[in-house]
């Protein structure tokens, strides 16, 4: 059976790595749920390669072009790169504005039709994403279109990324316990400290993370607080009294803190479906915590002139599982709480009122994934617009 013209049948997908493993971990999901849920030829262009075997290690740094889980890796060297009509995909789109050598603009100019051209942007609750998804800017010179493609928490927005045998995978694991002990074990993590309550630990180096750990060392429930290794290193160190290693671990009063290796992508939601509450950052680790249906607690990515609080805002008052004490943690986590949080006592008293609602948060996050799967999912919502842009323009 043909497929309709409108249907893409490959996409170039440009990934620039800014700091951390968000970029390339955002893209390397996209670029996989497309390749096999959708079967999309896909090219993704990526400048670092050691960023992206962090939590990939199949990656091979020194390779030009590979083939990785049926996905084309290209290493993205320069912006001189040369391209004809012959080299574009039906879908090029350039992720967080990076922008794509302006030899592949050129070769795009001259296809017929013209590929769907796509600047996916950043992850925000904020009221104003709505009226921007979609919007068009047209290219100062050439007969090229770029659309804005946001993700997003509501049905006027892309939606989030989320592989469709997800949430099956997710309650396998979890209804497995054997499989949940296997996984702990061949991370280090001992039958003591995996019978306790379990936190992952993910946040830039500006959390407080030395303040928490003295309200979880001084309160009385048993906690293991698992850290992948370089995350918080000083204040990991800092408990542990020796250099942040993976392996390491140390306990002080009720708290266990064990550094892990910093894991594959697919072992990160493992970790996020094993633990009682998530610490998670940036915009991936957030969004499956989110699928994760634990407890979560985001620590935003920082910006100039506190920007990244109002995101945070918008965030908490959307997000329906938010209880006071969730929205008061995180606040505190991320300096944005109107007064100072400086005595020990305070972020004790912000613990146990959370711990206390921990188990009404799970609950509650059940309803927050019904309404986000109903909004669809990231990959099928692009698709579906760059379908409707090819028919249009046909
Ligand atoms: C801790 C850990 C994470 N990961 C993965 C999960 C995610 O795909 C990725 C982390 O990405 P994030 O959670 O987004 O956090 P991040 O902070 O790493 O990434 C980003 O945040 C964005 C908002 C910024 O725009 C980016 O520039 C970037 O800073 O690393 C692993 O694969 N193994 C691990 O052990």
């Amino acid at each position: 059976m043909s497929l309709p013209s409108h249907q893409a049948t490959s996409l170039a997908l440009f990934c620039k790595v800014v700091d951390n493993f968000g970029d390339i971990g955002i893209c390397w999901r996209l670029a996989r749920q497309l390749q096999q849920e959708h079967g999309i030829a896909v090219t993704l262009w990526v400048d670092d390669l050691s960023s992206f075997k962090r939590i990939c290690p199949e990656v091979d740094i020194t390779a030009v072009e590979q083939q990785l889980a049926g996905v084309t890796v290209r290493y993205w060297s320069n912006q001189e790169l040369v391209f004809s009509a012959g080299d574009i995909a039906d879908i090029v789109i350039e992720f967080f504005a990076c922008d794509i050598p302006e030899g592949y603009i050129a070769a795009m100019a001259t296809c017929e039709p013209r590929p769907v051209w796509l600047n996916l942007e950043g992850l925000s609750a904020e009221d104003w994403v709505e009226g921007c998804h979609r919007l068009t800017s047209p290219h100062p010179r050439l007969p090229l279109m770029k659309y804005f493609f946001f993700p997003g928490f509501t049905d006027k927005t892309g939606g989030l990324l989320r592989e469709s045998s997800l949430q099956d995978q997710r309650r396998r694991f979890q209804d497995d316990p054997e499989a949940v002990m296997a996984f702990l074990a061949q991370l280090g993590v001992t039958n003591t400290e995996a019978a306790a309550l379990k936190v992952s630990l993910f946040c830039y180096p500006c959390a407080p993370v030395s303040a928490l750990f003295a309200a979880w060392q001084d309160n009385a429930t048993a906690m293991t607080c698992l850290v992948p290794e370089g995350v918080a290193a000083e204040a990991v160190q800092a408990f542990l009294g020796v250099p942040a290693q993976a392996g390491t671990a140390r306990t002080r009063g009720s708290l266990t803190v064990r550094v892990l290796p910093f894991v594959a992508q697919p072992d990160y939601d493992k970790l996020l479906w094993t633990c009682d509450l998530n610490l998670v950052r940036g915009e991936d680790s957030f969004v499956r915590a989110q699928w994760a249906g634990k407890p979560f607690i985001w620590h935003i990515y920082p910006q100039d002139e506190n920007l990244h609080h109002v995101k945070l805002g918008a965030f908490l008052r959307r997000y329906s599982a938010s209880t006071d004490s969730l929205i008061a943690m995180s606040l505190c986590w991320n300096g944005a709480q109107a007064g100072h949080i400086e005595r020990q006592a305070d972020w004790l008293m912000l613990w146990q009122s959370l711990l206390a609602d921990m188990p009404g948060i799970a609950r509650a996050s059940a309803d927050w994934q019904r309404q986000m799967h109903a909004n669809g999912d990231l990959s099928s919502n692009l698709l579906k617009f760059a379908a409707s842009v090819r028919s249009e323009a046909a």
